[in-house]
């Protein structure tokens, strides 16, 4: 591989050893792993053809996929040979690896589980491609000024991406606007402006680098390059101006998680991204099918979330515009393909779109989306509709034109049947299944936990990796001592590396053996960071008050952005920094208790905090987090949860065992409840003096002397409008911290439990979640070719 490292210097960045520079040493080592997996890309993606294998295609605005180097190294079995071969060459193998930017193509959980899905995908061998965007710009880059975010556009592809091959001969032209004319019962779309949608792909190689599939973003680009005219004008700015106004479509990211943004631009994106990959997979379908009607057992079209809803609408008016079949019949065959998966009941995230926007922009589709409604009303009368007060309901249109809906966790399930959709689930009472997230232990223990993983497979060997279930059998080392020392001591060892980093980069002086109590999430009210907060200052007043007693020291590190227009989340961040430069300054409590906030929190830094965390903050309203998945990455790296029966917390809590997982707060339905009893934010408040002591001190301005009325707006909404109920769980919350204290303090039964979560976690391998949607929804399974190959 040295040679082979040489060589890609030398003939791909025309540098020589003496003046590479670290990124030129990156894409040079970048390049020859590329090259190692080129082979079983080709071969899979031929087998596939080759046996007109059922295809799943995963279309997804967000792929938060961080950084691939690792993957494309531990997914080959390549770790040894790379270190060793940039060792000879004189280089730190870490330093270079770090040198990647993170693809940072998402906003939190639904992104990432994306990324995981393409993991699982390829590991498992089912012939697979998912499609997005190629934003030009991913999640804004976070920064802290006097403890206030910042956001800066960020800027991966300000360097060559090494993983990706541009695709320019795969090319659509995608339109907009314009009208529709009908003639003899037939109609046809006359967009009035487009752009070019063409292909990047970058290869997705699975565990042991068996099988390889195909993600496929989109770049806009336009479809008249320059206007040479405007230009000899010197109307420069016209010159340009198709062009710019194409690539505006992949320009950026929409920074908003779990809520619309309803911006015309972010339609034209879902639009655009939509109709191009369902073109695209048309053309390959009709490459080996002749039958249009064969179409559901050779596709299988996962929509992740309603971002891509537009799908059915796009498929159908192709099936009836270009192929010439009825509308009945292309609405039957279109839903036989299509699945939607829902990630929220939050209303705010379920997208609306005022019909004039969309019948503006798309004509066309408007007139199939009265169809479909109009059919679907004529089968099932009074049903909801898609159009409702001049909106479209892109949540109905989903649910309406798919063969299967499902959510991602079984408290989620149970009330999108109960709230969201319950109406349409007494229409369609066997189309809402449940398919409980999953996260792929190739990045989230073998990658990001090498002490961990080692310790692991010298217990187990190494086929834990892709058959995560084989964990449970550390359940039996519960009671070896020698090993729980062992499992302890890596743990440290994590902790220990991350306090350097914090020393380092946040310049905050941490102790390796207090406990790493961390809440790394995108800063969003119903995941309750203020809680986290609150509970941090009572925490404080309580060690000032009583410095005699045996505290249990701590470290509380946050990790999250908060979108862009969100104020009272950006308010909550501030407050979190405000707080910090208080306690921290603190010489009662100095060595005691420290709070971090890193800015920018990534995939790459997630995956540098997880291993070393002991505590992991689960502490959503319940009911309002459709999953999470961070819980379960915590989980298997051996951190116990503090949490409420919310999302995956109830599942992870039935497998680790209530007896090794911190519970407290209230349920969905006494959440529901407590709602409905006016006055209930201040009746909770007047019942606890520790949270009326914590309040008044952040609004008299205790964190924020300079400012002491800044934080008036938010301790008023805690009062008045405690959507979240923040302060009826804030006892029981705060009860339930101490009795992590008293367990930290043994550290042999504190490492006992912490095994038992990773020995109990296989089942949440994305894996297994991958399994389920190929069961039960997509009706397909790992190629023969695979089965060939692990036979
Ligand atoms: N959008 N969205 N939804 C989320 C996350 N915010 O991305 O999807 C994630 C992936 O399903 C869930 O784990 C999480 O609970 C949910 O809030």
């Amino acid at each position: 591989m040295k040679n082979e490292i040489l060589k890609r210097l030398r003939y791909s960045l025309g540098k020589d050893a003496d003046h590479a520079s670290v990124y030129d040493w990156r894409m040079a080592l970048s390049l020859v792993l590329r090259d190692h997996m080129v082979d079983t890309w080709f071969d899979s993606t031929r087998a596939a053809y080759g046996t007109s294998a059922k295809r799943v295609y995963y279309l997804s605005m967000e792929f938060l996929i961080g950084r691939l180097i690792e993957d494309m190294i531990s997914n080959q079995g390549l770790e040894t040979e790379a270190r060793n071969a940039m060792k000879a060459l004189g280089q730190d193998f870490d330093t270079i690896v770090h040198n990647e930017p993170d693809a940072a193509l998402g906003n939190g959980g639904l992104g990432r589980l994306a990324a995981c899905f393409m993991d699982s995908l390829a590991t498992l061998g089912i012939p697979a491609y998912g499609y997005g965007i190629r934003y030009e710009h991913g999640l804004f880059e976070q920064s802290f000024v006097e403890g206030e975010q910042m956001e800066k556009p960020e800027t991966w592809l300000s360097q060559r991406h090494a993983w990706e091959f541009e695709r320019p001969e795969v090319q659509y032209r995608i339109g907009f606007g314009g009208h529709v004319s009908h003639s003899e019962g037939r109609a046809k779309w006359h967009p009035g402006d487009s752009v070019l949608a063409t292909a990047h792909d970058t290869p997705i190689v699975g565990w042991k680098g068996v099988w390889g599939n195909t993600l496929r973003l989109w770049s806009a680009d336009p479809v008249r390059q320059f206007d040479l005219a405007s230009f000899n004008r010197g109307d420069y700015l016209a010159a340009g101006r198709s062009e710019a106004l194409a690539r505006t479509i992949s320009r950026v990211l929409y920074p908003d998680d779990t809520t619309e943004s309803g911006k015309e631009l972010r339609l034209k994106q879902e639009y655009f991204f939509t109709a191009a990959s369902i073109m695209d997979l048309l053309r390959r379908f009709l490459s080996d099918h002749d039958d249009i009607r064969a179409l559901p057992d050779a596709v299988a079209i996962q929509l992740n979330d309603t971002h891509p809803a537009i799908a059915g609408p796009e498929l159908v008016r192709l099936l009836v515009d270009e192929h010439g079949l009825e509308m009945p019949e292309a609405i039957d065959l279109a839903r036989r393909c299509l699945a939607y998966t829902n990630h929220t009941l939050l209303p705010e995230a379920l997208e609306r779109w005022h019909e004039g926007l969309l019948g503006r922009i798309l004509p066309r589709h408007l007139e199939i989306i009265r169809a479909i409604d109009d059919s679907h009303q004529a089968e099932h009368p009074g049903s909801p509709r898609i159009l409702e007060h001049g909106d479209v309901r892109m949540g109905e249109l989903a649910f309406i034109m798919a063969h299967k809906v499902n959510g991602v966790s079984a408290l989620h399930t149970e009330l999108v049947k109960e709230t969201v959709f319950a109406d349409l689930h007494r229409i369609h009472p066997t189309r809402i299944i449940n398919q409980t997230n999953g996260i792929t232990p190739r990045r989230w223990l073998y990658g990001c936990n090498p002490a961990l993983r080692n310790l692991i497979s010298e217990e187990l060997g190494e086929s834990w990796v892709s058959d995560l279930e084989q964990l449970s059998a550390l359940t039996d080392k519960r009671g070896d001592s020698a090993f729980v020392a062992d499992f302890h001591a890596a743990k440290r060892v994590n902790k220990v590396a991350l306090s350097n980093w914090i020393g380092q980069t946040c310049d905050v002086q941490i102790d390796p053996d207090a406990m790493f109590d961390v809440q790394i999430k995108r800063i969003h009210e119903y995941k309750r960071q203020l809680m986290n907060l609150l509970e941090t200052i009572a925490l404080w007043n309580e060690m000032r008050d009583h410095p005699e007693k045996d505290w249990t020291p701590r470290v509380k590190i946050f990790g999250g952005k908060a979108a862009p227009g969100y104020f009272m989340a950006k308010d909550i961040i501030h407050l979190i920094n405000d707080t910090a430069s208080v306690i921290n300054a603190d010489p009662v409590t100095r060595d005691r208790l420290k709070i971090v906030f890193p800015p920018n929190y990534n995939v790459t830094m997630a995956e540098r905090l997880i291993p070393a965390a002991d505590l992991s903050e689960q502490i959503s309203t319940a009911g309002k987090e459709a999953s999470g998945t961070g819980n379960m990455k915590f989980a298997l790296n051996g951190a116990l949860t503090i949490g409420t029966l919310d999302g995956a917390n109830v599942e992870i809590r039935e497998h680790v065992g209530s007896e090794n997982f911190f519970l407290f707060g209230l349920t969905a339905a006494e959440v529901m409840e407590r709602r409905q009893q006016p006055g209930f934010s201040r009746a909770a408040i007047e019942a606890s003096p520790r949270l009326r002591r914590v309040l008044g001190q952040i609004f008299e301005g205790r964190f924020s002397p300079q400012d002491p009325h800044r934080y008036h707006g938010l301790v008023g909404m805690l009062y008045d409008h405690d959507h979240f109920l923040v302060t009826c769980d804030f006892d029981s919350y705060f009860d339930t911290q101490r009795r992590a204290d008293i367990a930290f303090q043994s550290q042999q039964s504190w490492a006992t439990m912490a095994l038992m979560n990773t020995a109990s976690m296989g089942w949440f391998s994305s894996d297994r979640t991958i399994r389920g949607y190929a069961r039960d929804i997509w009706k397909t399974r790992p190629h023969g070719a695979l089965l060939e190959k692990s036979a």
